[in-house]
C-alpha cells in the first residue's frame, strides 16, 4: 500500500511542543524553597503527558494529584486511588514536561502506617516516575514521616487544611477552621510539617486569616487552593478550571469552557458523519 506517508504525518509543531526532557534544566526543589516571599509558584494539576506538555512552559509545578480518582477514574472521592494510578500518571506526566518540577500525590493508605512504610512507597513513586518530590496529606502526625523522608532524600510537599483522603472522618469536604480550636489545630498542624522539613506546603479549604498566619508563620512557601492569594503559590486542579469537571468546589474560579467547546465539536462530528459530508476528500487517501 502507498498509504504511509499520509498515515503518518503528525502535526509536528504541537506533537512534542517541548523539548527532550533534561533533568538540569528542571526548577529544582531548593529553587522552589527560595521562592517563599517571592514571586507567587504557580502550580496546576496534570494526569497526562499531553495536558503536561501544555501546562509545563506556564507552571512552576505540576502536581499528580490523586483527584485523577475523581477526574479521570470516576471514582466518588480519592480513598480508592491506588499506587499503580499515580505510578502510571506521574511517569506520563515526567514524560511531558521539561521544565516544571513534577510533584506525585501518595494515594491514601500507601504512607500513614509507618515512616518505613512511606519511604518504601514514595522512593517507589520517585523511581517509577523520574519525578522531584512527593506530597502527602496530614499535619502534626505525618511529621515524623516527613522528617525520615526528608533525611533520606525525598523531598516532600505537605497537605493541611481541608485533607480530602480523611472524607470519611471529616464527613465531607466543607471549609476547615471555623471554630478557635480548630483553625489553632491547622496552624500547629502546619507549623509542624514545614519543621519536620517539608519543602513546601498545601494549605487548603480554611478560612483566609488561618492561610495568612500559616504562611507568615512557616518557613517553606505555602501553595493555597481555596485559601488565600497572601500564599506563596496557588494551585488549581486543572479540569476544574478549564471548565472540564462536572462538580467543582466553590474555590475554584473557570478560566475556560472546554466542556461545551467539547460537545460542540462533537455536535458538528456527529452532524457531519450522519449526513455524510465527513470523510471528505482532504481526509482521504489519494492514489498519487
Ligand atoms: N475536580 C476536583 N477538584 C478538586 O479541587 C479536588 C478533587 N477533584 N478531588 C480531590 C479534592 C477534593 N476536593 C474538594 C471536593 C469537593 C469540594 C466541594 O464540593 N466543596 C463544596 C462544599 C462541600 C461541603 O460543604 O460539604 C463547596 O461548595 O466548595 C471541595 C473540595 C478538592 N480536591
Ligand atoms: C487539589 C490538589 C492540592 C490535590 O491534592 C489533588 O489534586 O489531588
Ligand atoms: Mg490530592
Amino acid at each position: 500500500m502507498s498509504t504511509t506517508s499520509k498515515t503518518l504525518t503528525f502535526n509536528k509543531s504541537t506533537s512534542r511542543a517541548n523539548p527532550t526532557p533534561s533533568p538540569m534544566k528542571r526548577l529544582t526543589v531548593p529553587r522552589i524553597r527560595q521562592r517563599k516571599n517571592g514571586e507567587p509558584l504557580v502550580m496546576l494539576t496534570a494526569y497526562t503527558v499531553r495536558m503536561a506538555q501544555l501546562l509545563d512552559p506556564h507552571c512552576d509545578m505540576l502536581l499528580v494529584g490523586d483527584s485523577l480518582g475523581q477526574v479521570i477514574y470516576g471514582l466518588p472521592h480519592t480513598v480508592a486511588v491506588t499506587m499503580e494510578m499515580m505510578a502510571a500518571h506521574g511517569a506520563a506526566v515526567v514524560r511531558g514536561s521539561y521544565h516544571a518540577a513534577v510533584v506525585v500525590d501518595m494515594p491514601f493508605g500507601s504512607y500513614e502506617a509507618s515512616p518505613q512504610q512511606a519511604f518504601e512507597n514514595a522512593s517507589r513513586l520517585l523511581k517509577e516516575t523520574g519525578a522531584a518530590a512527593v506530597k502527602m496529606e496530614g499535619g502534626r502526625v505525618l511529621a515524623p514521616t516527613i522528617e525520615f523522608l526528608t533525611q533520606r532524600g525525598i523531598p516532600v510537599m505537605g497537605h493541611v487544611g481541608l485533607t480530602p483522603q480523611a472524607v470519611n472522618i471529616l464527613g465531607g469536604y466543607g471549609v476547615r477552621g471555623k471554630s478557635a480550636e480548630e483553625a489553632k489545630s491547622i496552624v500547629d498542624d502546619a507549623i509542624a510539617v514545614s519543621e519536620a522539613g517539608a519543602f513546601s506546603l498545601v494549605i487548603e479549604g480554611v478560612l483566609e486569616p488561618i492561610a495568612i498566619e500559616i504562611t507568615q508563620k512557616v518557613a517553606c512557601p505555602t501553595i493555597g487552593i481555596g485559601a488565600s492569594a497572601q500564599c506563596d503559590g496557588q494551585v488549581l486542579v486543572t479540569e476544574d478550571m478549564l471548565g472540564l469537571f462536572d462538580r467543582v468546589p466553590r474555590f475554584v474560579k473557570k478560566f475556560g469552557d472546554m466542556a461545551q467547546q467539547t460537545e460542540e465539536a462533537v455536535k458538528q462530528y456527529a452532524d457531519q458523519v450522519r449526513n455524510r459530508t465527513f470523510p471528505s476528500a482532504d481526509q482521504l487517501y489519494q492514489p498519487e
